[in-house]
């Protein structure tokens, strides 16, 4: 029988973009048991990239629903043939890519309601989805949607007071808009849109979960404020939407006890909880437990910057979201779209696919890269918006290639001053600790500052 017999604990569940992953924690706050599913690898009829289709447009980016539903089947599966003791997991909650969403096909609730522990969840839940591709935070399709939110709230700064941001491609009510214009039926016949937080403590729950306060805010269409749906904005994306939204909740609440599926094929204690879900990036905050004045930079497939804010104080770059913690307060985030996979593509281009031969490089080359700048942006960066790859020698002239060391030091160096740069754009002070950096390549920054506002002049 396996060691994890008899301990109880609390599970955590991660819907992300390339994986789904859970680890269970003791009551010391021990992890004690990981695993994961990775979408590209272990679920290949779906053929996926990075967890992905883009499609023909480059635009368009979706994921399909039963992919995330048949990774959680795996993923239990290997728990349970582990020993996995379920009967001592006394919660859970999780957290999602944040601003994709799944539609929920009118009836599914039903499904939901009674399943049979007989079979698996993706063999049950074949049906109940009105589309089988759902719209992820890659997206950029939405353009026209995002400029007609923004211009009947009476633009963009007034849209990022009431919402915390403003119109992004990938933000979900601009993504419902879309669906709603281009597939009419198919909306009208959705009961209910889930964030992918929300729908996958509804796997749990048995039942649609609510929104939570922190996720919602990666909608346009929650004012973070009062946090109650915007009538302007749903008005703006779709009809009938606040019916298939719900009322959004704290992102603490405990929306229920685990439902009886659960219960009956892998012996769950039927008190169980399910907490809310929330996003990935607010779940690190509070994971992280940052306070004020604390900086995180997360390195999933997305690079984010994330900090906790008393006052929200929203611009025209970046997202205020509620905070996940406590529900007075607010976090800032900056996300990069152009993060690991693009560190990825640059290691299997010049280090000949080795995360160790990537690491050699940075540890033969100078911080600072002897003044060489790069700028990696294969996709349609968010922060900013710019694409290509861009690169800088010392005496400031554009080049179109480093030896392979400089430009893996390059690329490094770029992402994190272009964390810092959009910090400080935003208002944040990225105090340097002589004791701690001893970092020229922040000296840099000022010049980084100039090429990046120059690329984008262009
Ligand atoms: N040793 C490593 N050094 C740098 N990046 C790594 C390393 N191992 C994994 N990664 C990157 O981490 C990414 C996955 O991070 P993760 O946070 O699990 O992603 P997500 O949560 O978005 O699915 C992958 O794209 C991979 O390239
Ligand atoms: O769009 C954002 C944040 O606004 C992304 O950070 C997504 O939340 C995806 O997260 P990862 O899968 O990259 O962790």
């Amino acid at each position: 029988m396996a060691e994890h017999t008899g301990r109880r604990c609390c599970l955590g569940w991660d819907f992300s973009t390339q994986q789904v992953k859970v680890v269970a924690v003791d009551a010391e706050l021990n992890v004690f048991y990981e695993d994961s599913v990775h979408f590209d690898r272990d679920l290949l009829e779906f053929g996926t990239q990075g967890g992905v289709h883009v499609h023909e447009d480059g635009l368009t980016v979706t994921s399909p629903v039963l992919m995330w539903v048949q990774a959680l089947d795996i993923i239990l599966e290997k728990m349970k043939a582990s020993g996995f003791d379920f009967s001592q997991v006394l919660a859970l909650s999780g957290a999602g890519q944040q601003h994709g969403s799944v539609y929920w096909k009118s009836g599914a609730s039903q499904v939901l309601a009674s399943l049979s522990p007989d079979l698996l969840l993706h063999e049950q839940l074949q049906a109940c989805f009105s589309i089988s591709d759902c719209p992820v935070w890659m997206d950029s399709s939405t353009t026209a949607q995002c400029r007609q939110l923004e211009a009947t709230v009476g633009g963009a700064q007034a849209l990022s007071c009431l919402t915390g941001s403003r119109a992004y491609e990938r933000f979900t009510g601009n993504q419902i808009a879309k669906l709603y214009q281009q597939n009419p039926e198919a909306y009208s016949h959705t009961e209910r849109i889930s964030l992918v937080s929300s729908f996958a403590a509804s796997l749990f729950l048995g039942s649609h979960s609510p929104i939570d306060y922190s996720d919602g805010s990666g909608m346009n269409l929650l004012r973070i404020q009062d946090k109650i749906w915007s009538q302007a904005c749903l008005g703006a994306c779709a009809p009938h939407l606040e019916e298939k939204l719900g009322l959004p909740v704290p992102s603490c609440s405990v929306v229920g006890a685990i439902s009886s599926y659960f219960v009956q094929r892998y012996g769950f204690p039927p008190g169980c909880k399910v907490v809310a879900f929330t996003g990935d990036n607010p779940a690190s905050l509070a994971g992280m437990r940052l306070e004020e004045g604390d900086i995180a930079v997360s390195l999933g497939t997305s690079d984010t910057l994330f900090l906790w804010l008393q006052e929200p104080t929203p611009t025209l770059e970046g997202h205020i979201f509620c905070n996940p913690v406590d529900p007075q307060h607010y976090m800032a985030l900056l996300c990069f779209k152009n993060g690991s996979l693009m560190r990825e593509k640059i290691r299997d281009e010049l280090a000949s696919s080795s995360w160790s031969e990537f690491s050699k490089a940075l540890q033969s080359t100078e911080m600072g890269n002897s003044g060489n700048l790069g700028f990696y942006f294969d996709v349609m960066e968010i922060t900013p918006e710019i694409i290509g790859r861009h690169r800088f020698s010392a005496e400031n002239h554009e080049v179109s290639a480093f030896p392979w060391d400089v430009e893996i030091r390059a690329l490094i160096e770029g992402q994190f001053m272009a964390k810092k740069i959009h910090a400080e754009g935003l208002g944040y002070r990225v105090i340097v600790n002589e004791a701690c950096f001893d970092f020229p390549t922040w000296n840099h920054t000022g010049t980084s500052s100039h090429v990046l506002d120059c690329l984008l002049s262009r």
